[in-house]
């Protein structure tokens, strides 16, 4: 390929699992160009030195905001891994983008294909079932939990069973010890299992008078999240501006 039509790419977070295995990735594709890694010792005006069109973030929940701040105001588009986006953040990224038309950032609570799909399927099949829980289990070096997934799929759940009409969940407990029940996001109980051995796994498990339904997904390696990143990146360059969220966006599932 001509190299003038190479996206210039710089990932933030770059000596971490996710950032390193994304530099290898981008640096593995004819279409990309790796012009800055960043890790968390070296200036962020490295992306503008580099002529970086497209920021990663595989960071911290603690400095993304800061991290998209500066790309935003600097006219880098931004593809985003990293997890902690509450409606108030991104409602914040809203507004900084309404201020820089033409630069995109998408938020991806997670790049998997089959994780999305488990997503989309479980919205699907949450109308159905009188009962709903989540279970996700991560490797331990996880620093937050629930997982971004996670509170997204419980999101998706509960939005669809309130547009069914479903009320609360039927659930007896009147004892027992803190966090037995796990965690009640919007409604639906999300449980959170670290183990050595694991990468990112989910199960969405619907239950109703005589059955259980069970939406299993799992990255076995973080090579799973790259097409999806490497799609992201891709996107976001002809997106238009503007906030996306989940890269569900760019997959044409409907
Ligand atoms: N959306 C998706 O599909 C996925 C999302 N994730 C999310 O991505 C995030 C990163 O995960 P993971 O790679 O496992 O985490 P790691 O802790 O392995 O990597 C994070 C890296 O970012 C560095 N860092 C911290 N602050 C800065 C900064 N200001 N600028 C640049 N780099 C910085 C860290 O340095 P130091 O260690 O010194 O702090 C570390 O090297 C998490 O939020 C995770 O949940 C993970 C997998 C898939
Ligand atoms: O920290 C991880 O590893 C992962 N984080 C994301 C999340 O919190 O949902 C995506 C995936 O589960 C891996």
């Amino acid at each position: 390929m001509d190299e003038r039509m190479t996206i210039k790419v710089g990932v933030l977070g770059s000596a971490g699992k996710m950032g390193a295995q994304t530099c290898e990735a981008v640096e593995g594709a004819g279409d990309l160009d790796l012009v800055a890694r960043i890790d968390q010792d070296d200036p962020i005006a490295g992306l503008v030195d580099a002529g970086a069109q497209v920021a990663v973030d595989f960071t911290h929940p603690g400095v993304v905001m800061d991290n998209l701040e500066f790309c935003i105001r600097n006219g880098i588009h931004a593809v985003v891994g990293t997890t902690g986006f509450t409606d108030e953040r991104l409602a914040t990224l809203r507004s900084w983008l309404d201020a820089q038309p033409g630069v995109g950032v998408l938020i991806a609570p997670n790049f998997g294909i089959g994780a999305i799909l488990m997503m989309r399927f479980a919205a699907q099949a949450a109308r159905f079932f009188e009962s709903c829980e989540i279970v996700e289990l991560h490797h331990p070096g996880k620093a937050d939990a629930p997982s971004g997934t996670a509170g997204r799929t419980a999101e998706l759940i509960a939005a669809a069973r309130r547009e069914a009409g479903l009320g609360a969940m039927p659930d007896a407990t009147r004892t027992g010890l803190e966090g037995a029940r796990g965690a009640d996001v919007d409604g639906v109980r999300v449980h959170a299992v670290r183990l050595r051995g694991l990468v990112a796994h989910q199960e969405v498990i619907f239950g109703d008078e005589g059955e259980t339904f069970t939406i299993r997904h799992d990255s076995l390696h973080r090579s799973s999240f790259m097409p999806g990143v490497l799609l992201g990146v891709r996107r976001i360059v002809d997106a238009g501006g503007g906030l996306t969220v989940g890269l569900e966006r760019f997959l044409d599932l409907d």
